[in-house]
């Protein structure tokens, strides 16, 4: 059938609306509008390309318990790290020590923002990136295939903090606190990845790795016709390191080999992943795996990802490959880059699956 319809039109009426996938709804919207359709049934859009080592079934699960400096498991704990990191770049964690309130405080705190009246959100709807604190659907709208059934609130929480005033009152307090809990945890894991590299604990640290904080609050409202379109299309992600939490609705999957994998709800982890940047700076070592959301009949289903990246805050530090871990066997994949460059070059393109690393190899 021929497209009747103007998609730059409907994607523009959508965008003016500034109330996200969850306006849809509240207006009484029973199907899947068409700008959400994807081209090809979820089923059929596996690799073709086989393989014929066994696929493994799940990500593991790190237990991070007396892995502080010292700690009776830490060598323990660095050798899983190392083992998931440079496999399929995605693990569960556990025993991390953030207080289960501080997560469901801050998986509540998401969800009043999106479920406030629209005349309040709409107040931070904005295509404006470089804003610190903005609430938008679909940061690829306009360059996609098909939207995804998705609502984002991004607060950038370091190397800026934002005034206090700027963060939206129904997740103030508990996004400042929460921020905080994710700072500690991240010098953590970056320090059991330096020592997984066999580099210094501090080593990512020093490299800037910890020193910004955005923080993505996405809302994936429940949706009629789950089968026609995505929460998230396949990507990977553009920074160092991501921590995320998700509550207990599921739909989360990495792609490994040639096939899905769930990423299930787990009860007190948080979900690890390396980025595009870590890829980068380990020069392949670490794996950033492309990763999605189904779109699901019940819902909302809330996650609240910790991207460590400086993301947008202007920075003229270059970051390549460390020295330390090339040789005349492992030369350079990657030329440098600045953060704000990869972005860029990120963003240029729509989350379509392929990975903006390729740009940068040498
Ligand atoms: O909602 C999720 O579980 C994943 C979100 C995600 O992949 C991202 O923020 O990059
Ligand atoms: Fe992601």
């Amino acid at each position: 059938m021929a497209e009747t319809y103007d998609r730059a039109k409907e994607l523009k009426a959508f965008d003016d609306t500034k109330a996200g996938v969850r306006g849809l709804l509240e207006s009484g919207v029973t199907k899947v509008p068409k700008i959400f359709i994807v081209p090809k049934p979820k089923h059929q859009d596996l690799p073709t390309t086989t393989t014929t080592s066994p696929p493994r079934l799940e990500i593991p699960t790190i237990d991070v318990h007396d892995a502080e400096p010292g700690g009776a498991r830490r060598a323990v704990v660095v050798e899983a790290v190392r083992r998931a990191a440079e496999t399929d770049g995605f693990f569960q964690m556990r025993s991390h020590g953030v207080p289960v309130e501080v997560m469901e405080g801050m998986l509540e705190g998401a969800r009043r923002f999106h479920e406030q009246p629209r005349e309040v959100r709409m107040e931070y709807y904005t295509r404006d990136y470089m804003r610190s604190v903005y609430y938008m659907s679909n940061f690829d709208l306009y360059k996609s295939r098909a939207a995804n059934w998705r609502d984002t609130l991004t607060c950038s929480m370091a190397p800026q903090p934002p005034e206090p005033a700027d963060l939206p009152e129904a997740c103030r307090e508990i996004l400042m606190d929460y921020s905080e809990h994710m700072e500690r945890l991240g010098d953590f894991v970056f320090e059991l990845l330096s020592e997984a590299l066999g580099l210094a604990p501090s080593h990512l640290k020093d490299v800037d790795c910890t020193k910004g904080r955005v923080i993505l609050s996405h809302y994936y409202p429940a949706c009629p016709e789950p089968d026609l379109t995505m929460g998230t299309s396949n990507h990977s992600d553009p920074d160092f390191l991501t921590i995320l939490l998700q509550d207990n609705i599921g739909g989360l999957q990495v792609h490994d080999q040639n096939q899905w994998i769930d990423v299930p709800p787990m009860p007190g982890a948080f979900v690890v992943n390396i980025g595009d940047l870590m890829q980068m700076i380990s020069n392949d070592r670490f794996k950033s795996s492309e990763h999605r959301v189904l779109a699901n009949a019940i819902g909302p289903r809330v996650s609240v990802a910790c991207f460590y990246t400086t993301s947008w805050y202007p920075s003229s530090r270059l970051h390549g490959p460390i020295k330390e871990l090339l040789s005349a066997e492992n030369p350079p994949v990657y030329r440098e880059t600045t953060v704000i460059d990869y972005n860029l070059h990120y963003s240029s393109r729509a989350l379509d699956g392929k990975s903006a690393l390729d740009h940068f190899k040498v």
